[in-house]
Formats: C-alpha cells, sequence, structure tokens
C-alpha cells in the first residue's frame, strides 16, 4: 500500500471468471486490494483463482473475499479452509460480521495457512434498514481492538478509524439496498 502509494480497493462485483480477471489486469497497477464475491462467479474453476493470484502478484496487491463469515466457529472454519472456495488457500483478507464475536474469529485465526491473514469485520452497513445500531458499531470497534494480530480493520460508512493509525477503514457501499 505505502510503496504503491494507493489505497483503493476494487469491489470485482462480477459474476464471470474472465471479466474478473480482465478488470484485475486493468486496474492492477493502481490498487491495494481486489475485493471478491467467490460464490457469485457462475463459471468457477480453481484455476480462476490461481490466475487471480498471478494478476495480484504481479501488480502487488491484495485479495479479499467479501465472504462476510457469520455462524459459529466449527461452520467458519469449513467455509474458511474447505473446497469448492478453499478461500484460505488465496486470500490474505476477509470480511467478517461481529454478531457472533469470539466463535468466529478463534476459528479464522487457527485455520492454517501459510500467508499471512488479516479481517475486516463489518462496523456499518450501507443497507437502507440495517439492524446495525450506534451500540453494534461500537461493541464492533471494541472487539477490534481485542484482536489487534487478526483484525485489520472494518468495514464501515464514516470515518471510524481517522485517529487510530494502525486500523484502517473501508467504506464501501454507494448504492443502499
Ligand atoms: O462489506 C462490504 O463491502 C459492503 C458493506 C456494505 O455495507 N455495503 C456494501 O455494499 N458492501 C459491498 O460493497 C460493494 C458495493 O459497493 P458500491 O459499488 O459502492 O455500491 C458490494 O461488493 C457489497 O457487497
Amino acid at each position: 500500500m505505502a510503496k504503491k502509494q494507493t489505497n483503493l480497493c476494487v469491489a470485482a462485483d462480477l459474476t464471470i471468471a474472465a471479466d474478473v480477471l480482465n478488470l484485475a489486469k486493468q486496474v492492477g497497477p493502481y490498487i491495494c486490494c481486489i475485493k471478491t464475491h467467490i460464490d457469485v462467479i457462475e463459471d468457477f474453476h480453481p484455476n480462476f483463482v490461481r490466475r487471480l493470484q498471478e494478476i495480484a502478484e504481479m501488480y502487488e496487491f491484495m485479495l479479499m473475499e467479501d465472504r462476510k463469515f457469520a455462524d459459529i466457529g466449527k461452520t467458519v472454519q469449513m467455509q474458511y479452509s474447505k473446497v469448492v472456495f478453499n478461500i484460505s488457500s488465496w486470500v490474505t483478507l476477509v470480511t467478517v460480521h461481529s454478531i457472533f464475536r469470539k466463535g468466529v474469529l478463534d476459528a479464522i485465526s487457527k485455520v492454517d495457512s501459510d500467508r499471512r491473514k488479516g479481517v475486516f469485520l463489518l462496523a456499518e452497513a450501507s443497507a437502507s434498514g440495517t439492524l446495525i445500531d450506534e451500540k453494534y458499531t461500537g461493541e464492533t470497534l471494541k472487539i477490534a481492538s481485542e484482536y489487534d494480530g487478526l483484525i485489520v480493520g472494518v468495514v464501515c460508512q464514516s470515518p471510524l478509524f481517522r485517529d487510530k493509525k494502525k486500523t484502517s477503514s473501508i467504506n464501501t457501499g454507494s448504492s443502499s439496498g
């Protein structure tokens, strides 16, 4: 991020593997991260992930899977590390709901992986009528500070971490739905 002088993360909200790869090649030089929703790729194949990793390495950006994990730890561990998507084998970053607190975060941190892992917790949401309120956001920030090594930031709508140098915010969701 510092080397490339960019904090841009691109949401690859596309459903065809080749479209995601083309987008990654086009924006690669300018971004620090691409965010995927791997479970909407209609023609998913493990080769797609390998190709995406190559592009990420070539242009030095990270891969984030916007899976928004929210379940008991044991289930999340499987969702994170098992086939078909085998997320833990190719991402650096994942998104997680804070609703399940400790269990889900412990589960993710326990999964063996050769690569560094970072979690973005959802602290605010763009969806209209969201059940996330100020208390929930405050509790999420507390959890974020308790898991310093694992949680690298929050997904939010306002600049929640303006004064905290070590933690990042991703502001996302211009359209609400
Ligand atoms: O976690 C997210 O990225 C996210 C949180 C949120 O509150 N709202 C939201 O739209 N997103 C994601 O942000 C992307 C859409 O962002 P826009 O293109 O700015 O509307 C999609 O990938 C959504 O899944």
